[in-house]
This record gives structure tokens, C-alpha cells and sequence, in this order.
């Protein structure tokens, strides 16, 4: 409720005209029948039909305002509500952008998108009905209560005794709906999980004709689904008959004993009309009141989910220290460095790593898989914090700058080369958004990229669809690696960028970088020695642990690990 609460208070003034809209519609709703018991009591049964014609029209008039008031509500509660979803789903993007890597994984992707879509959207549902009935119905409630007891005293007490009935089903709706409401949404991100595995992973499962594994995981996720709806449903089901039900039970009550009063000359026929009118409007609105209660552990469960995510500290902080930019040209030393991912603290994936890598060398990391190359480079840009050690950049520790400095300092190319949807030259501008067109065409030049680009009829304008399905692996990589070229960072890593390379385009490129790269620091993560033989200093990796550091030359004869991996890829002579 707080988080609902807090957006419905941003938009006030809007919040005062639904108030009065629905203010407005309960006066002219209750006020027909008091309107009609005056024309049938007072009008028709004296045969006064000037009275009947004053009554009529201004029977009209409140029509025509309440038709007003009515439309003024839903346009209002309409707008009101499209406003503060749209508030909450830009916060929880605000609040995703800033979470560190380690949150991601232990709230899961899909339960990231299932939050900012499906949740808000139960948010919204609940509000629309809180807007829409949840300000007339209390209102209608008491005025018609209120009515009620001046009509007929007597009749009164056939409504209030239905009135405990109504609330103990309602609190019992509303218990049993919470855990029902939280099951069905952690059911709705496990669809999303497999769904989303399934289109991004389509060639894999083609590839292993696992079509119909795949059919079977996702009935099972989308059975426990509808069996957690239906159970939901059903409740909700159940409601609406019992009231009605039990709103038979009183009008025939009602009818039955009025009929007896006016007998006894007690009650007027108009009156009687009225009150059944009355008793319409009090239980309904109460009904309708209490399909917002059943709505609401629903909605609160989806709200609850959402404060989550808005309300998590991001492990990684911004540094709060002035950093001069342009005192800095980018020497990254490592002392001590030790890491162990979030939940598996026993196992260190780094181990007490120390190195220094100045402007204008060539850093390269190799190593068995899961040796850590990958982590150890993903610690500069602070995706995750060291657990032990600092890592210094310019002398100053990575976590004392503020992120975006830091990381405008790093031309990062991830392993996994991400493009994103939209063009060539919009992707480069992910890297400088100030890009100019030469300045695109020199690093397409510099990454290998141009030959293939200039096949493209749009060339820089050629659209890239989602994920960059529509170029190939070594493409996509070229473009990334442009994509950091063209920011002209001070360290630039490249993790495994190359591997998608042919021999050919991975040695020019390298010759070009080195061209470009000769003021800057520059990691290079790598499985293939002929991508790494010729940088100034190679870090070999095992466990997490540095087992050789040298030249290619010197860990050849010094590193048996490095001489193993060289040896299985290169020929005698270009070991001798
Ligand atoms: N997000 C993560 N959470 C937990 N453990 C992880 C995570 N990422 C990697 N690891 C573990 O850390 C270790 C090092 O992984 P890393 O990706 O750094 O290795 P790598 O040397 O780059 O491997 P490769 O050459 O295959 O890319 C592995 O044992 C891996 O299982």
C-alpha cells in the first residue's frame, strides 16, 4: 500500500478531481430515488401533474450531471492511473539500471521483466478500481445507509443483518487470495524464464531436436500457472453468487415486510421503492467495496514485488572522490586482488593477484577455461568489487571513483558480443554519443569492420535487429570492438573479443590496434597464444591463481602451463 500510496500522492490535484467526480455521482445517484419517492408519494397518488413535471425535469438535470460526473471520473481515474504506472515502471528502470551484477543474478532476469510488466500492470488494475469504485462505493455506502434508516427504521435491520455476513466472507476471500496472489506470480517468472531461454536458445534445441523436452518443461510451468489461477479465480468466482444470494434474501425480506407496512398504512408505496433502491446502491457499493479488498492482496503481493526491487541497495556505490579526468592516462595496477562470487565465499574464482599495466602496453591473460580471466577483467569496471586487495587506476582506488567516470575511462568488449536494435551508427553512438561520421568510419576501419559494412546497401544506416541475429558472430564482434574504439578510452579490455575472428582479420586488427593504442593501456583476454604472443606482458592463469607472468619467449621456457597451451597450438618452429 505504501508503494501505491506514494505514487497516487504525486499526482494530487488529479486525486482531488476524481474525489470530487465521484462525489458528484454519488449525490445525483441517490437522489433519483428520493426524487422518485417525492413524485410517486407526493405527485401521482394526489394527481398533482405540475409536481410530477417539476420532479421530472429535475430528474433530467441530474441525469445529464451525473452523466457528466461519471464520464469526468473514468477520464480522470484513466489518466491518474496511466500516470503513476507509468511513474512506477520508469523508477524500477531507474533503480534496475543502478543494480550491480550480483543482484541481477539472485532476483533472475526474468523476474526483473515480470516485475516491470506484469506486477505494475496488476498495480494498475487495482488502482483503476480503487479510482474508479473505490471513492464512490465508501461514499454511496454511507449516504445510502443513511437514507435507508430515514425511510424505514424498521426495514433497516434485515441490511445491517446481512452486513456481517457480507464482511466475514470478505475477510476470508482476502486471506486465502495473498498466498494464492504471491504463487501465481513467482509461477508467471518461471514462464518468463523458460520462454525467454527457449526464443534466445531457438538453434540450440533445433540443433538438438529438443523441441519436445522443451514443450514439456514449459507445460509444466504454464500448468502450475493455471492451477494457481484457477484456484484464484475460483475464489473470486465464489463471491459473486453468495452476494447475490444473500441480496435476494433481504430485498424478498424487504418487500415482504413492506408490503405488510403499508398494509398497517405504516410506509408509503414511493417510500418502499426508494428503500429498495437504497438498499441497491449500499449492498452493491459494499459488494463492490469488497471485490476491491479481494483485488487488493493481488495487487499488494504485485506492489510488494515491486518496493523490492526500488528499495535494493546497490552492492556496487559510487566513489564520491574528485577525480581531475584529464591528470589521468590510465596506469591500472592490481595489489593483492582477490575475489569470491556472492554465495560461494569458500571457493575464491581470484586469488591474491598483483600486477601493474602501464599507458601504452599490452597486457594479455590466458588460461585454462574458468581460470578467471573473465572475472579478473569484469573487476576494473567494478561489475562486481573485489572481496579482498584494491585495484588502483591513476593511484586512486576503482571504488573511490565515481562510476561514470571510471567506467567512461574503459573501452570494455565483452566476451559475448551484444549489439543492440536500431542501426549500425546508432550502436557506435552507444560509445560516443557525439560520434561523428568520420569519427564512425575510422573505427569501423580500425576494427575490420568497413569491407563488410560497405556491402550493405544502407551502410552506417543498415538496421541490426534484436540481439544482432541478422550478422554474423565475427561481425558483431567487430562492431563492438568499434563501438569502445570510438570512445578513445584510456584502458580498453578486450575480453576473448577475437575469438570469432578468422587468423587473418584477428592479426590485422591487432596491428591496427597496436597503431591506435599506443597512449593507452590495453588487457586482452584470450584462449588463442598467436593473439597474445605478442603483447608486452602475459599473465597465465590457473584456479585463479597468476602461475607465470612474462613474454612469450620467457614463458615458454618458464611456464610449463604456458608451454602446454602453446605447444597444442602452434608448430614447432613457431615455438622454437
Ligand atoms: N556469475 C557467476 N556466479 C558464480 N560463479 C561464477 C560466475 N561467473 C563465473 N563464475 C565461476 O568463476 C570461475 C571463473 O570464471 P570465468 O568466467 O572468469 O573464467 P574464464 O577463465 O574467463 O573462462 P573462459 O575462458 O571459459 O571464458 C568459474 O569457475 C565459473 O564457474
Amino acid at each position: 500500500m505504501k508503494t501505491m500510496w506514494h505514487y497516487v500522492m504525486k499526482q494530487k490535484s488529479m486525486l482531488v478531481l476524481n474525489l470530487v467526480c465521484a462525489f458528484g455521482f454519488v449525490i445525483i445517484e441517490l437522489g433519483l430515488p428520493t426524487l422518485l419517492a417525492k413524485m410517486l408519494d407526493q405527485g401521482v397518488a394526489k394527481n398533482d401533474f405540475d409536481y410530477v413535471k417539476q420532479i421530472g425535469l429535475i430528474m433530467i438535470a441530474t441525469i445529464l450531471v451525473g452523466i457528466v460526473l461519471y464520464l469526468g471520473l473514468a477520464v480522470v481515474g484513466a489518466r491518474l492511473n496511466t500516470r503513476l504506472v507509468r511513474d512506477m515502471r520508469t523508477d524500477m528502470m531507474d533503480s534496475i539500471q543502478d543494480l550491480s551484477h550480483q543482484e541481477y543474478e539472485k532476483l533472475g532476469i526474468s523476474s526483473l521483466i515480470t516485475r516491470i510488466t506484469n506486477d505494475a500492470y496488476q498495480v494498475m488494475l487495482f488502482m483503476g478500481m480503487i479510482l474508479r469504485i473505490g471513492f464512490i462505493t465508501p461514499i454511496m455506502f454511507i449516504f445510502s445507509l443513511f437514507m435507508i434508516v430515514r425511510t424505514s427504521p424498521s426495514l433497516t435491520y434485515f441490511v445491517l443483518g446481512a452486513l456481517p455476513f457480507l464482511l466475514g466472507g470478505i475477510i476470508l476471500i482476502g486471506k486465502k487470495s495473498g498466498p494464492l496472489s504471491s504463487k501465481q506470480q513467482s509461477n508467471l517468472d518461471n514462464i518468463n524464464m523458460i520462454l525467454r531461454e527457449n526464443l534466445t536458445g531457438l538453434r540450440v534445441i533445433r540443433a538438438f531436436v529438443n523441441e519436445k523436452f522443451e514443450e514439456k518443461r514449459f507445460d509444466k510451468v504454464n500448468t502450475d500457472y493455471s492451477e494457481s489461477s484457477k484456484k484464484l479465480f475460483k475464489l473470486m468466482a465464489v463471491a459473486q453468487p453468495a452476494f447475490f444470494f444473500l441480496f435476494n434474501i433481504v430485498i424478498v425480506l424487504v418487500i415482504w415486510f413492506g408490503i405488510v407496512q403499508i398494509d398497517n398504512s405504516q410506509l408509503e408505496i414511493g417510500n418502499l421503492i426508494a428503500f429498495i433502491e437504497y438498499i441497491f446502491h449500499a449492498l452493491f457499493s459494499f459488494m463492490l467495496f469488497s471485490t476491491v479488498f479481494m483485488m487488493y492482496p493481488r495487487a499488494a503481493v504485485s506492489a510488494g514485488r515491486i518496493q523490492e526491487v526500488l528499495d535494493i541497495e546497490p552492492a556496487i556505490k559510487d566513489g564520491t572522490m574528485e577525480i581531475d579526468e584529464a591528470a589521468t592516462n590510465g596506469v591500472l595496477e592490481f595489489n593483492n586482488v582477490c575475489f569470491a562470487y556472492p554465495g560461494e565465499s569458500e571457493s575464491p574464482v581470484i586469488r591474491d593477484i598483483s600486477f601493474t599495466a602501464n599507458p601504452g602496453e599490452t597486457v594479455a591473460f590466458i588460461g585454462s577455461t574458468g581460470s578467471g580471466k573473465s572475472t579478473l577483467v569484469q573487476l576494473i569496471p567494478r561489475f562486481y568489487d573485489v572481496t579482498r586487495g584494491e585495484i588502483k587506476i591513476d593511484g586512486f582506488d576503482v571504488r573511490d571513483y565515481p562510476l561514470k567516470t571510471l567506467r567512461e575511462k574503459i573501452g570494455y568488449i565483452p566476451q559475448k558480443a551484444l549489439l543492440f536494435s536500431g542501426t549500425i551508427a546508432e550502436n557506435l553512438k552507444y560509445g560516443k554519443s557525439d560520434a561523428t561520421e568520420a569519427e564512425m568510419l575510422e573505427a569501423l576501419d580500425i576494427a575490420q569492420a568497413t569491407e563488410f559494412i560497405s556491402q550493405k546497401e544502407l551502410g552506417l544506416e543498415e538496421p541490426i535487429s534484436e540481439g544482432g541475429s541478422n550478422f554474423s558472430g565475427g561481425q558483431k564482434q567487430r562492431l563492438a570492438i568499434a563501438r569502445a574504439l570510438i570512445r578513445k578510452p584510456a584502458i580498453y579490455v578486450f575480453d576473448d573479443s577475437f575469438s570469432a575472428l578468422d587468423y587473418k582479420t584477428d592479426a590485422t586488427l591487432r596491428k591496427r590496434l597496436k597503431k591506435e593504442t599506443t597512449q593507452s593501456t590495453v588487457l586482452i583476454v584470450a584462449q588463442r597464444v598467436s593473439t597474445i604472443m605478442h603483447a608486452d606482458k602475459i599473465i597465465v592463469l590457473n584456479e585463479g591463481n597468476v602461475v607465470g607472468t612474462g613474454t612469450h619467449r620467457e614463458l615458454l621456457q618458464s611456464c610449463s602451463i604456458y608451454y602446454d597451451i602453446a605447444s597444442s597450438q602452434l608448430t614447432e618452429e613457431e615455438l622454437a
